[in-house]
Parts: C-alpha cells; sequence; structure tokens
C-alpha cells in the first residue's frame, strides 16, 4: 500500500475565503482534481458547487478517484431538512461520499434527540444510495467528555439500525479544519483526540482530518488504527513519502 491509497486531498475554500474570484476558485479546484488524478488520491475533497465538475474531469480521465463533498458545512447547526436535501444534490450530481458536520451545536445544549435523528435520517439516506458518510464531529469544541459521548451517540445510533456490512461506510471523523477559536486560531486534531476517537468508534472507521501537515504525522495515524486521512498539503506529504514502505 503507498500514502496516496489512505489520503482525502481537500479544498473547501469559498472564493470569498481565498480571497480570489469565482473563476480563479473554480480553477484551483480543477487544478486539485487533476492532481488527485495524477498522484492517484483516494479521492479529492471538494465542496458540493464542484462535484458536477470534478466528477466529469475524472470520468474523461478513466481515473478510479473518488469524489467527495461536505455537508452542512462547516457549521453543522442547519435542520435535518436541510442535510438531506443538500446530500440529495451532491448524491444526484455524482459524489462517493459525503462528509457529514454532525450538529455539533444541538449536542452541547443536550439536545440529544435532535442529533441521532439526523445521524440516523443522513447516514440512511446515503447509505440507501450506496454511498459513504463521515460524521465531522468537530473536536476543538469539544471536550474529551463530550468527544467520547458524540463518537459513542454515532456509533450507538449505526449500530441499533443497519447492519454490520455498512459499518465500513460509516466513519467518525475530527474536524472540518475551518473551525475558529476564542483565540483566533483554527481548531485543528491532536493526537490525544483521535485516540478518543479511535477508542470509541470502533467497529466505525476513523478518518482524521484537521492540521495534518507532514508525512510523519499520517504514519503515525495510520499506525494507531485511522483508516483514512484528509488534508489540504495531500501532494507534499505524497512526495515526502519514501517509496518502499508500507505507508
Ligand atoms: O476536511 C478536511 C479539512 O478541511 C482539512 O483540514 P486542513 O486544511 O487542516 O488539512
Amino acid at each position: 500500500m503507498n500514502v496516496r491509497c489512505y489520503l482525502d486531498s481537500t479544498y473547501l475554500k469559498t472564493a470569498l475565503q481565498a480571497g480570489i474570484s469565482d473563476m480563479d476558485n473554480i480553477n484551483i479546484v480543477e487544478y486539485c482534481v487533476r492532481e488527485a488524478i495524477e498522484e492517484q488520491f483516494k479521492l479529492v475533497m471538494i465542496r458540493p458547487e464542484f462535484v458536477a465538475i470534478a466528477k466529469e474531469i475524472i470520468m474523461q480521465s478513466n481515473s478510479r478517484v473518488l469524489v467527495g463533498t461536505v455537508i452542512d458545512f462547516p457549521s453543522g447547526d442547519h435542520s435535518l431538512n436541510f442535510k438531506l436535501q443538500e446530500a440529495q444534490s451532491a448524491i444526484a450530481a455524482g459524489a462517493d461520499e459525503l462528509d457529514f458536520v454532525i450538529d455539533y451545536k444541538s449536542f452541547l445544549k443536550g439536545d440529544l434527540n435532535i442529533v441521532k435523528q439526523q445521524v440516523l435520517e443522513c447516514s440512511r439516506l446515503v447509505l440507501q444510495n450506496n454511498r459513504t458518510i463521515k460524521w465531522i464531529i468537530e473536536v476543538a469544541a469539544l471536550n474529551a467528555t463530550q468527544i467520547i459521548q458524540i463518537t459513542t451517540l454515532i456509533k450507538n445510533v449505526i449500530i441499533a439500525n443497519f447492519k454490520e456490512d455498512v459499518y465500513d461506510s460509516v466513519f467518525v471523523k475530527s474536524s472540518t479544519g475551518f473551525f475558529t477559536k476564542n483565540d483566533g486560531s483554527i481548531g485543528v486534531a491532536t493526537i490525544d483526540d483521535i485516540k478518543l476517537i479511535l477508542e470509541n468508534a470502533f467497529p466505525l472507521p476513523v478518518k482524521a482530518a484537521g492540521g495534518v501537515r507532514s508525512y510523519e504525522d499520517v504514519v503515525t495515524l495510520l499506525v494507531l488504527g485511522v483508516k483514512r486521512i484528509g488534508t489540504s498539503v495531500a501532494k507534499a506529504i505524497a512526495d515526502a513519502a519514501p517509496t518502499n514502505t508500507d505507508y
């Protein structure tokens, strides 16, 4: 196996966030898609409005690179219907994998039924369409106890409502990469956060994302048991990988 097989190469900025025109942003997305094809990454992760164009480029290239997108990103606090509609459109556009931001704000308020219903209904929609779903829990907004609780909530909803054969298609994912902390810095996922998720998500797989910056980071995460890694520096990580190792 090569490190590229585990990487979701990610570009999720809007033109506004990137400080560029819409056209320049589309050009960056297209560049990322072509780079993912060239590098044979597992997946290219882009915003929903770019799924159709990404899929088109990949099909024209006869590539096996998957297209992933984000739902209710990055706030996670929209209604169940909003999430379902955005997901439905992304599926229709050809998304292979959908990374939903869980409603961690409702979770923090103790509105657990809202969160459970979203996990159930959105997972059902995605799984019925034979796609992969990932639940972003946004670890930077949570303490250790809350990380354990929300990971366990997702696991319990899935185990109670779906058959074992779909567990591999439901990931728990650490971060959006867009959470701003009180001090103005971006909240990333620490190794301790990832360990907590791994300890509590099993049998669901785990995707680490948010602050993964080096080949060494990736190896550490894979050795811990992470199954997928999302990063906005996938090319640099792949370039740093030795040729004759397990990863
Ligand atoms: O979903 C993945 C994240 O947006 C990637 O975050 P990153 O920019 O810290 O690599």
